[in-house]
C-alpha cells in the first residue's frame, strides 16, 4: 500500500526534489480556482450570469492550469533554459483569471480581492526583483482597468467610489506584498551567494586537505586513504596491487646549483610526466620532499618495474628551465607487493629499504622488494 502511495506520488509531481517542489507550488493553484468556479456557480444559480459563461469559464482555467501542470512536470522550463517552475507566466494567468471572475461575480466579486496579494506570494521564492514588481505593477493596473470597465458600464452594481475604494486597497495591500517580497528576494539572492562561497571555500579546504600545492598532485595523509581503499578493493577482488616509492637522484645538487626554483620546476615536471604514463586507474601522490609514492592497482611487479622503467626513460628527456640541457632528471625506486589491507604500512616499508639498495647500487634504477616472509 505504502509503495503504490510512493509510486502515484513520483508519478503526479516527478521524483526529483526540485521538480516536486515546483510541480506542488503549480498545484497550490488549484483550491483558489475551485473556490472561484463554486463562486461562480452560486452565481449562475442566482441569476447573476449565464450558465454558458460559467462553464466557459470553467473549461479554460482548467485548460489552463492543466497545461500549467504539464509544463512544469515535464520540465519545459528546465529545457528551455527559463525559470523553471514557470512563476510569472502562472502568475500572469491567474492575475487574468481572477479579473475576469471579478467582473463576472457580480455582488460576490469583493471576496476575490484577497487572492491577488496572494497570487504575488508564487514568485517570491523564484523571481528578481524586478520581475517580481512587473508583476504587481501589472496586478494593480489589470485590477484598476476592470473596476473602471465595470463601473462605468453598470454604475448602479458598480458604484465608482465603491470600486476606487475597493482598487486603493487593493493597490496597497498588494505594494505592500511587493515590498515585503522584494526584501525576501533580496535575502534570498544573499544566500544564495553565501552558499556558493561557503562551497567554494570547502572545495578549497578539500583540495587543501587532500592535494600537494606544489605539484597538484594527493598529499600524504590522501595517498593513505587512496591505498588503503585500493587495498580493500584489490583484495575484494583478488587482484595483485603494487606500492613504489620514488626518490628523484641528486635532487639537492639541483637546488643547491641551479636554485631552489629550478628545483620546485623539475618536482611539478616530474608529477607531470609521472601522471601522463601510468593508467588512470594507477595513483602517483607527493609522499614527501622529493618522494613519490605510486599506487599501481591490477599490476604485477614485473609490469610495476617495466611502467618504472618508461617513467625513468620519459625524465631522462624532461628539460627544465634554469637546468642545462644535458641534465637528464632520473629516480631511484622500491617497488613491492601490497599483500593486504593489513599490510599497507609494511609495503612501503619494504618498497622504501629497495629504494635505498636501489641508491645504494647507484641511483637511476628499480629494485623489487624482499618478499616479507624472506626479509
Ligand atoms: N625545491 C624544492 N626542494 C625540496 C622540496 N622538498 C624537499 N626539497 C629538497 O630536496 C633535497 C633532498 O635532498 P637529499 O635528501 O639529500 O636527496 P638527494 O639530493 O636527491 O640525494 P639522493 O636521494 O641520495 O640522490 C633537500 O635539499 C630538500 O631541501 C621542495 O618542495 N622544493
Amino acid at each position: 500500500m505504502a509503495r503504490r502511495q510512493v509510486s502515484w506520488s513520483a508519478l503526479v509531481l516527478g521524483t526529483s526534489h526540485g521538480r516536486r517542489t515546483r510541480v506542488s507550488q503549480s498545484l497550490l493553484a488549484m483550491p483558489p480556482l475551485l473556490l472561484i468556479h463554486a463562486l461562480l456557480v452560486l452565481a449562475w444559480r442566482q441569476g447573476v450570469l449565464p450558465g454558458a459563461t460559467v462553464a466557459w469559464y470553467v473549461a479554460v482555467t482548467l485548460v489552463g492550469c492543466v497545461a500549467f501542470y504539464a509544463a512544469v512536470r515535464s520540465g519545459l522550463g528546465e529545457r528551455a533554459r527559463v525559470e523553471p517552475s514557470l512563476s510569472a507566466p502562472q502568475m500572469v494567468f491567474a492575475m487574468l483569471c481572477t479579473a475576469s471572475a471579478y467582473a463576472l461575480c457580480g455582488p460576490y466579486r469583493s471576496a476575490l480581492l484577497c487572492l491577488m496579494p496572494l497570487i504575488l506570494c508564487f514568485g517570491i521564492f523564484a523571481l528578481e526583483s524586478r520581475a517580481s514588481r512587473a508583476l504587481a505593477n501589472f496586478g494593480i493596473v489589470l485590477m484598476g482597468g476592470v473596476m473602471a470597465a465595470l463601473a462605468a458600464e453598470s454604475p448602479q452594481s458598480h458604484p465608482a467610489l465603491v470600486e476606487a475604494a475597493s482598487w486603493a486597497f487593493l493597490a496597497t495591500s498588494m505594494t505592500m506584498m511587493q515590498v515585503l517580497s522584494d526584501r525576501l528576494s533580496r535575502l534570498r539572492s544573499r544566500l544564495t551567494r553565501q552558499k556558493n562561497e561557503l562551497s567554494q571555500a570547502l572545495e578549497r579546504i578539500r583540495l587543501l586537505a587532500t592535494r600537494d600545492t606544489l605539484t597538484g598532485l594527493l598529499n600524504r595523509r590522501a595517498a593513505m586513504d587512496e591505498l588503503r581503499r585500493a587495498a580493500g578493493q584489490a583484495a575484494r577482488h583478488e587482484r595483485p596491487l603494487v606500492v613504489a616509492l620514488v626518490d628523484l637522484d641528486r635532487f639537492k645538487q639541483i637546488n643547491d646549483g641551479h636554485g631552489h626554483q629550478t628545483g620546485d620546476r623539475v618536482l611539478q615536471a616530474f608529477a607531470d610526466v609521472a601522471q601522463r604514463e601510468l593508467r588512470a586507474e594507477d595513483c602517483v601522490s607527493r609522499w614527501g620532499g622529493e618522494e613519490f609514492l605510486f599506487i599501481l592497482p591490477d599490476t604485477s611487479e614485473d609490469e610495476a618495474c617495466a611502467c618504472l622503467e618508461r617513467v625513468l626513460a620519459v625524465c631522462a628527456e624532461i628539460i627544465v628551465d634554469g637546468l642545462p640541457t644535458n641534465w637528464r632528471i632520473g629516480f631511484s625506486a622500491g617497488v613491492a607487493r601490497c599483500l593486504g589491507p593489513a599490510d599497507l604500512e609494511p609495503a612501503i616499508e619494504r618498497a622504501d629499504r629497495a629504494m635505498y639498495r636501489a641508491k645504494l647500487a647507484g641511483r637511476g634504477r628499480i629494485h623489487r622488494a624482499q618478499p616479507p616472509e624472506t626479509r
